[in-house]
């Protein structure tokens, strides 16, 4: 790809910075890589937004894109990091992700594993790394008996094991779609089997006489990632249209590449050429039967780099015996890979290769830093980006629900040291209650609680399935707010008669904790039914006292002398004298020292809780 002579286009990195993922230009939509410098350890570097580097020739017409079409659905995830984790690699990695595992971890080759050794090794294992060989059964997650934090790549049913998924969805994007279009190719000039007749000596020109792209119609079924790439590079090799099936694309997307979207009847009946790009769903799974090979035109092309499932594979042997499909190029199957006797491999008409979708170097160097990168995070506990097993929160609202991240998990932290019992969660937003979708928040105030009463690594796939477990009820409520912030407060109200801090009882007679963000910052405002004013950081001891003089002066004197500097306080009276304060310590006091204060002149209660776990 050349640098474009002069171009307004802005690259957006969507992932995290670093990852050599080719990204979609925000207006145009050309994928491109993110980023050709190579830093000192050889690793690719990327900026978080660059200049388009496609040029002007290849992009089809411009559209502003809408607001919906911009947002990015970022499924988000945390979980606990393990010290010096175990990650187990058990299918061929690229070096540059092993090494970045390796500064992390200690990493742990095992090509080749039978199911059986597979469940022998991930009992020691933190964290795996598959590629589409490897199959992660409900045996496996049984055998790792709860170690495994995170698998890297994909799974099925997984959430119910609490077990993070990520995968590497973006960096072998490009090399589909350039196998799809070598596919294409190869299959209208019988490349393949002209190429093995004449490696078996044969020299049969009339035989091998192709059809040409040009005059033809491209149909992309499943107009997605991949799909949208082959839907471009096929209008460069001069396809009379490119048209589009995908009951779930941006007219705005398929506009600006000059692709039409069309039903799934008018795409079987005008496709020339068949580029098979959708995923393998309930809904998809055979889809490409003898039903719809008989809405096809006859001698149709079918090329498949999706998932070899799409395709009912006996329909499409009668249909290339029948003549409706001239020919067919496979680099999935149903089974892989394909046993001897599969009917599809031995035919001339038929086109194999053996998964190669995403086998280019760039693209395993891609895959195996996104994939790291993705594993690392995960278990260190940021925020995934690429975890498949979680909510999808769309980029534009994670944005204004992340520094409510920390708030709802310091709420959580904080109420539970005041008590442990089960928790309601109150929002006070502008939003409307079915538009927010705070499940994120759910699971930062369920970790904030359990992280205090269980060793579990919480996260938001396991969050829900651990607060039942434990016999936490979360009920949820959102009450509306005046402006347009996403959320303005949340109030934690724990239920229980234990009390460590009778202050913090609301009128409701639950612990309640109150907060907010300041300058993307968490605070707490309230405690029970006392206005504070405190930064959700560091250690932080509460005093109720009658309000008279030298309460305040008595506490701080004791905590000077035992050399314990107060960074902020907050005192809040109500109109009959009850006074709480609440102080930001530097340091933790010893017991010695918390031992005096209820001998403290007006102090009836106090109680500390740290927001550094
Ligand atoms: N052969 C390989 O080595 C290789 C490499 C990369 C990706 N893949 C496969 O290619 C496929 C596409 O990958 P992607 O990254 O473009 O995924 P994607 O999620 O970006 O795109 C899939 C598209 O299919 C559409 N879709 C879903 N259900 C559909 C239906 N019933 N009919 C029509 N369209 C439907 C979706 O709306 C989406 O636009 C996946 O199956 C993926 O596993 C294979
Ligand atoms: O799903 C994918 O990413 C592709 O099918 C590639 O699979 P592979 O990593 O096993 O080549």
């Amino acid at each position: 790809m050349q640098k474009a002579p002069s171009t307004q286009h802005v690259m957006r990195v969507s992932g995290p910075c670093r990852i050599p993922i080719p990204v979609a230009c925000q207006t145009c939509y050309m994928q491109s890589w993110n980023g050709q410098e190579r830093t000192s350890r050889g690793r690719l570097a990327s900026t978080s937004s660059q200049v388009c580097l496609v040029p002007l020739s290849l992009k089809g017409p411009i559209q502003t894109p809408t607001r919906s079409s911009r947002l990015q659905a970022t499924p988000v995830v945390a979980v606990a990091a393990p010290e010096r984790p175990t990650i187990l690699v058990t299918e061929e990695l690229g070096e540059p992700g092993i090494d970045l595992l390796s500064q992390h971890g200690d990493v742990e080759k095992a090509y080749d594993l039978t199911p059986e050794q597979l469940c022998e090794r991930i009992a020691t294992a933190d964290a795996l790394i598959i590629r589409s060989a490897t199959q992660v059964t409900k045996e496996v997650f049984e055998a790792s008996k709860g170690r495994l934090k995170v698998v890297g790549r994909a799974g099925v049913g997984v959430d119910n094991h609490g077990c993070l998924v990520v995968n590497a969805p973006t960096a072998n994007t490009i090399a589909a779609a350039e196998h799809g279009i070598a596919l294409i190719c190869a299959l209208s000039r019988n490349v393949a089997q002209a190429d093995a007749s004449v490696k078996a000596g044969k020299w049969a020109r009339s035989k091998y006489v192709g059809v040409s792209i040009v005059g033809k119609t491209l149909c992309i079924m499943g107009f997605g990632k991949v799909g949208s790439e082959v839907a471009r590079r096929g209008i460069g090799l001069g396809f009379a249209s490119v048209i589009a099936y995908d009951p779930y694309a941006s007219e705005v997307k398929a506009q600006a590449l000059g692709v039409k979207l069309v039903s799934w009847e008018e795409a079987l009946a005008q496709g020339d050429f068949f580029s098979l790009h959708m995923p393998m769903t309930p809904q998809t799974k055979g889809i490409f039967n003898d039903d719809t090979f008989s809405k096809m035109k006859r001698g149709a092309r079918v090329i498949n780099v999706a998932r070899g499932g799409v395709i009912d594979e006996p329909a499409l042997v009668r249909a290339l015996d029948a003549g409706i499909v001239a020919q067919a190029a496979l680099d999935v199957f149903v089974k892989e890979p394909p046993p001897a006797d599969n009917p599809l491999v031995g035919r001339e008409d038929v086109v194999c290769t053996p998964h190669l979708g995403a086998s280019t170097t760039e693209a395993q160097e891609g895959v195996s830093v996104e994939i790291a990168e993705a594993v690392v995070s995960a278990l260190k506990g940021e925020l995934a980006a690429t975890a498949v097993n979680a909510p999808m929160v769309p980029a534009e609202v994670l944005a204004e629900l992340q520094p409510f991240v920390a708030l709802a998990l310091g709420l959580g932290r904080a109420a539970v040291q005041l008590t442990d019992k089960s928790a309601r969660i109150l929002k006070q937003s502008d939003w409307c209650a079915d538009d927010l979708d705070t499940r994120l928040l759910r699971a930062m105030v369920i970790k904030g609680i359990l992280e205090q009463i269980t060793t579990a690594n919480v996260n938001l796939v396991n969050a829900d399935l651990l607060a039942k477990n434990r016999g936490l009820r979360i009920i949820e409520s959102t009450v509306p707010a005046e402006g347009k912030e996403v959320l303005k407060s949340l109030r934690i109200a724990l239920g229980s008669s234990d009390t460590r801090f009778s202050a913090a009882l609301g009128t409701d007679r639950k612990i309640s904790v109150t907060g907010t963000v300041k300058g993307a910052a968490p605070y707490l405002t309230r405690i029970g039914t006392f206005d504070v004013d405190l930064s959700l950081d560091g250690i932080i001891l509460l005093t109720r006292q009658k309000d008279q003089p030298g309460v305040i002066s008595a506490v701080s004197t004791v905590l000077a002398e035992a050399g314990v500097n107060i960074s902020f306080m907050s005192v809040s009276v109500t109109p009959d004298n009850d006074a709480v304060m609440a102080l930001g310590l530097d340091m933790e006091p010893t017991p010695e020292l918390l031992a005096k204060l209820p001998s403290l002149k007006g102090i009836t209660e106090f109680a500390m809780f740290s927001e550094k776990v």
